[in-house]
């Protein structure tokens, strides 16, 4: 008998077509004997090679929703799947790998070491990946190129503008290949002509095939996205024109 491991001999599984789904997510938090609901019950799912953006009033829920999303936080009942891995039973260690495997993260404050060049601080996001140092080098060059910056790889942030930083800091979040890419106010340090530059680079990323969920204030960012939610009192709904 020949046994083969073709693809095509192999019932075809076909891959989930969301990124994420939410069931009856709650995220309480306990202060001075009150309790606060920061998310309350939320159901919902997030397309793969979706765009996302969160809208809503401060305090409405939308840094916890991320950080939920991000694996930074765990709900205090219901699940987050990512992919087939439900989040809110994962332990600690295993959280902390899919964050350096398939979550990329892009903050309002870039976030960049200093003292790093560029490219070191793109680099800096593969270190848990343990990639042979010739692919971690080829990985790092291909990203600065995706956003644009291959010519400023030896340039450290305080020699590049806030358009530029935010763009390193893009290329560390997709240097790893990750499944979805979370941002926290990308633009929100941005004046429009730099804000506009990241929304290129976001929407150029998205039409590629990264899933994009992103908080934000600015409502420019919003008309981009392909879904908009609005997230107030810790309940979250389509925001429809
Ligand atoms: N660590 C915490 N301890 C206690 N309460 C918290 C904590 N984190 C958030 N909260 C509360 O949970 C609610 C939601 O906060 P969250 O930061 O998620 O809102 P937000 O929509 O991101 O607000 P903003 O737009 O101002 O950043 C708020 O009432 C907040 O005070």
């Amino acid at each position: 008998m020949t046994v083969t491991t073709s693809d095509t001999t192999r019932p075809q599984v076909p891959a989930p077509s969301w990124v994420y789904r939410l069931e009856s997510v709650t995220r309480t938090y306990q202060q001075k004997g009150r309790t606060i609901q920061a998310v309350a019950g939320v159901d919902l799912q997030i397309d793969s090679g979706d765009f996302v953006t969160i809208q809503g009033p401060t305090g409405g829920g939308k840094s916890t929703l991320l950080q939920l999303l991000g694996a930074l936080d765990q709900p205090t009942s219901g699940h987050v799947y990512l992919g087939d891995l439900d989040m809110a039973t994962a332990s600690h260690s295993r959280l902390e790998k899919l964050r350096a495997h398939d979550i990329g993260f892009v903050f309002q404050g870039f976030n960049l070491i200093p003292t790093l060049t560029a490219a070191e601080n793109v680099d800096m996001a593969l270190e848990p990946l343990r990639l042979p140092r010739v692919e971690r080098a080829t990985r790092v060059a291909e990203a600065l190129e995706h956003v644009g910056l291959a010519q400023r790889a030896d340039h450290r942030p305080v020699e590049l503008s806030g358009g530029q930083q935010q763009r390193v800091a893009i290329a560390r979040a997709i240097v790893k290949r990750p499944k979805v890419l979370l941002a926290d106010e990308p633009t929100g340090n941005l004046d429009e002509a730099m804000r506009d530059e990241i929304l290129l680079l976001l929407e150029r990323l998205n039409t590629q095939g990264l899933t994009l969920v992103a908080v934000t204030h600015d409502s420019a960012v919003a008309q981009r996205a392909r879904r908009r939610l609005y997230l107030s009192a810790g309940t979250v709904a389509d925001i429809k024109d």
